[in-house]
């Protein structure tokens, strides 16, 4: 069985969460699983190594489920991690964007000096669905002086064409269906 299959297998689906008409795609049952985890980190790895040419300074992870990707990934890169929070949790000096998902609206932020200006950064979260998080998350790595190389995910929903709001290119594992 490929990776793929693998892990979109292992995916919960839960409908009507959490709210009416919206169909919840859940990773836990991934990292539940040691062997599932260790899979998907090694397919992220490979896939970052082996489809950019720069090797990135930086993985920013999204708030919240991207904070359990990012710093693996970063620590057998060798590069640093940097999280974008939800509004009102980083101390000190932030840069702030507002945003519109699939469920809401929301504001992130990012610490002002946690990217330094010309660094090459890629996105990581578990999922695109209106791609408004991850454009966000783009708008505060460009006010921060940084390049974003790629937004990487593990749960893609291309028919919302969220990945087509974003100034760089997207890879998801796992494609989701309308
Ligand atoms: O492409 P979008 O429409 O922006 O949706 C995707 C985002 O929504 C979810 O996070 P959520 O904001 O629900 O926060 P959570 O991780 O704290 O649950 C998911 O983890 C992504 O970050
Ligand atoms: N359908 C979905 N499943 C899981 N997380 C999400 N965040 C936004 N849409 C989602």
């Amino acid at each position: 069985m490929s990776d793929v299959t693998y892990l979109k297998n292992l995916l919960g689906v839960h409908p009507n969460f959490p709210k009416k008409g919206v169909t919840f795609l859940d990773i836990f049952p991934i990292l539940r699983n040691p062997i599932a985890f260790e899979t998907l980190i090694t397919h992220l790895i490979h896939h970052i190594l082996t489809n950019n040419e720069i090797k990135p300074d930086v993985i920013v992870g999204l708030d919240a489920r991207g904070f359990l990707l990012g710093p693996i990934i970063s620590m057998r890169l060798g590069c640093s991690f940097v999280p974008i929070r939800k509004g009102g949790k980083l101390p000190g000096l932030v840069e702030v964007v507002k945003y519109e998902k699939e469920y809401g609206i929301d504001e992130f932020e990012i610490q002002s000096d946690a990217i330094k200006p010309g660094q090459n950064v890629i996105v990581i979260d578990d999922l695109i669905a209106t791609g408004g998080s991850a454009h966000a998350a783009g708008e505060l790595i460009k006010k921060s002086g940084g390049k974003t190389l790629e937004y990487v995910f593990i749960v893609g929903l291309p028919f919302l064409k969220g990945h087509e709001k974003l100034d760089a290119k997207s890879y998801w594992i796992v494609e989701a269906e309308d």
